[in-house]
């Protein structure tokens, strides 16, 4: 389907962005006088100067450089000198006849943030089961509330005339836009499902699909999208690829991507700003080197070599060759949702010490199929002979579920979505959680309630040893490890919060070990280095399984050589491949 060019905005003849050469960037707020305070972002010896019919991609870290830049591109943060007058950043929305708001036309959708003051735990369990009356808003509805709402309203109750009114041109260019990302992205099926019923990928494409369209009357002019590839399958990111850069070049509207370093840099891309540390401003400070793509790619290029190459990291855990017992047994079970079948008849047995990578694209089952093994499922209760789910050793039946969150460490995007941010937990108190499985800290030393003496010492032992191993391995010792332990989990940035969340999975020595895109906003060394620990025999001992899932092969710790075992799932049916 050919993008439906009469969607063109106008052209605008002064550049997009407009940053000066030796910028600097500080917190809103810090004192005037720049020398005294040191800047948390410089642009070294370029500008960023964004002209139309270019593309750039920031390439960085999440939760650091790159996240302040984006942050500087919204206003949130204070540029000196500040950038040139008369247009400011955005002379192309500026300098108009009529100018535009840069709150209202400029808009970011990231993935790599997550809210910070949620107090109470968010239940991601709760879209397996019955969907309640107030979760029932569709996909359709929650794209574009404003325009069902108001058409509905329209067609219900004024003339015809009014009803063309409402649908005058910028809304009738948002229709067509979102029937196109639509088409393109594959989502008329989802459409009439409750939002909270789509999987994680189904979700993140249709924020992007929600902030191309915009408000309604209020096309965005720039969209910044942070970190749109991850979680996404191989098909879907090269399809959102192709839509950012037809959508780009057709100002409709203009976008600057922001990724990973592993997520390399589109080859449609005309210019990159690649935000690296620091080396002369201090630690928490970064420099922003900008540059035509060709010429960057090289310099990126040498910070990616090696960061990736699960055969030159070596392993103190022997060949997985001691396959042991069966730790959970799938006969033929089955999901569905009225006449939707989302698991069809699928097997699957997991033994102790095998390595998975579960594989299949966006909304295939992976994590209805792993709720059915945590037992988070209402249908795992409800498998019939010939069906069956056994897990470890009893039909899930007999299994009450707060016991199998000690049999099973969870790591991922649910449980990191999910986390009661507003607690102010600290790091040592949130790995300690992994022992029950559980969202708070309980008991007087903050590992479990109702445990004796020597069970407490155990696990207090527990979180200093898995702390103190990791401390090893990691890659960057800013601070000591007693201080990091004491840090509050909800100001670290999110790749420092997913790392938390693999340790909290680990420490309790489960037999079970899930990883579900578990390196969510990790930089590239973290994650090599996260790799590095699972691949010891200080994260995963004799007897333990682990399940990975990750849409990157890169991704995944263990390779061919180590006997790593692939579960695929396509259209509802699973497969060992
Ligand atoms: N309550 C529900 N009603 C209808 N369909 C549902 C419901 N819950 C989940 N689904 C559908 O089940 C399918 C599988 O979702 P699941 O989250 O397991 O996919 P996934 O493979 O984990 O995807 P992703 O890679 O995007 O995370 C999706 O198409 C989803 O829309």
């Amino acid at each position: 389907m050919d993008f439906p060019v009469v969607l063109t905005h106008p052209k605008a003849g002064e550049p997009i962005v407009s940053i000066g050469k030796h910028s600097a960037v500080y917190p809103l707020g810090a004192p005037a006088n720049p020398q005294r305070f040191t800047p948390s972002l410089r642009f070294e010896d370029c500008a960023v100067v964004v002209e139309e019919g270019q593309a750039w991609v920031l390439v960085g870290t999440s939760g650091a450089g790159k996240d302040v830049l984006l942050q500087s591109l919204l206003g949130h943060t204070r540029i000196h000198p500040p950038p040139p007058p008369p247009g400011g950043l955005f002379p192309f929305l500026t300098l108009r006849s009529t100018p535009l708001d840069p709150h209202k036309y400029v808009s970011l959708v990231s993935f790599s943030h997550r809210p910070k003051f949620q107090t109470g735990f968010l239940d991601y369990s709760a879209r397996y089961g019955a969907v309640w009356e107030e979760d029932k808003r569709t996909l359709r509805e929650t794209l574009f509330p404003e325009l069902v709402e108001k058409i509905r309203r329209a067609e219900l109750n004024l003339p015809e005339s009014s009803v063309e009114a409402i649908r005058g041109s910028d809304v009738r260019n948002q229709e067509v836009l979102l029937e196109w990302l639509i088409e393109r992205l594959d989502l008329k099926q989802l459409l009439d499902l409750p939002m909270i019923s789509l999987s994680n990928g189904q979700t993140r494409k249709a924020r992007i699909v929600k902030t191309l369209v915009g408000q309604l009357g209020v096309r965005p002019e720039l969209v910044l999208l942070d970190e749109g590839l991850t979680g996404l399958d191989v098909s879907t990111r090269k399809s959102i690829l192709e839509i950012l850069h037809e959508v780009n070049s057709h100002r409709s509207p203009r976008v600057i991507l922001g990724n990973r370093l592993q997520d390399g840099i589109p080859e449609w891309a005309s210019h990159v700003a690649f935000v690296e540390p620091s080396t002369d401003l201090g630690s928490s400070s970064w420099v922003v080197r900008t540059g035509k793509a060709d010429e960057m790619r090289d310099r990126i290029s040498r910070y990616q070599e090696g960061l990736f190459a699960p055969s030159s990291i070596t392993s103190s855990h022997p060949p997985l060759k001691c396959i042991g017992e069966a730790l959970v047994e799938l006969k033929d079970v089955n999901v569905s949702y009225h006449e939707r079948r989302v698991l069809q008849n699928t097997n699957w047995t997991i033994r102790a010490n095998e390595r998975w990578h579960l594989q299949g694209s966006n909304g295939s089952g992976k994590t209805t199929l792993l709720s059915l093994i945590t037992g988070d499922h209402p249908q795992s209760y409800t498998q019939r002979v010939p069906s069956s789910l056994d897990l470890f050793g009893k039909n899930r039946k007999k299994w009450a579920t707060v016991q199998l969150r000690k049999e099973i460490g969870i790591a991922g995007m649910d449980v990191l979505n999910a986390w009661p941010r507003g607690r102010n937990m600290s790091v040592w108190e949130v790995i300690a959680t992994g022992f029950d499985g559980g969202f708070i800290s309980l008991g007087p030393k903050k590992v479990g309630h109702g445990l004796g003496e020597e069970e407490q010492q155990k696990r207090v032992e527990g979180v200093d040893e898995i702390l103190r191993k990791w401390w090893e391995v990691q890659p960057r010792h800013t601070e000591d490890l007693a201080a990091y332990a004491r840090r509050k989990f909800a100001d670290l940035p999110v790749g420092e919060q997913s790392l938390v969340i693999v340790l909290r999975a680990l420490v309790g020595k489960p037999k079970l070990v899930l990883l579900d895109e578990a390196w969510s906003g990790m930089d590239a060394e973290t994650v090599k280095a996260v790799h590095k620990f699972l691949r010891s025999s200080d994260a995963l001992t004799e007897g333990q399984a682990c399940i990975v899932v990750t849409h990157w092969e890169e991704e995944v710790p263990w390779g061919k050589a180590d006997g790593i075992l692939k579960y695929v799932l396509q259209d509802g049916r699973g497969q060992v491949v």
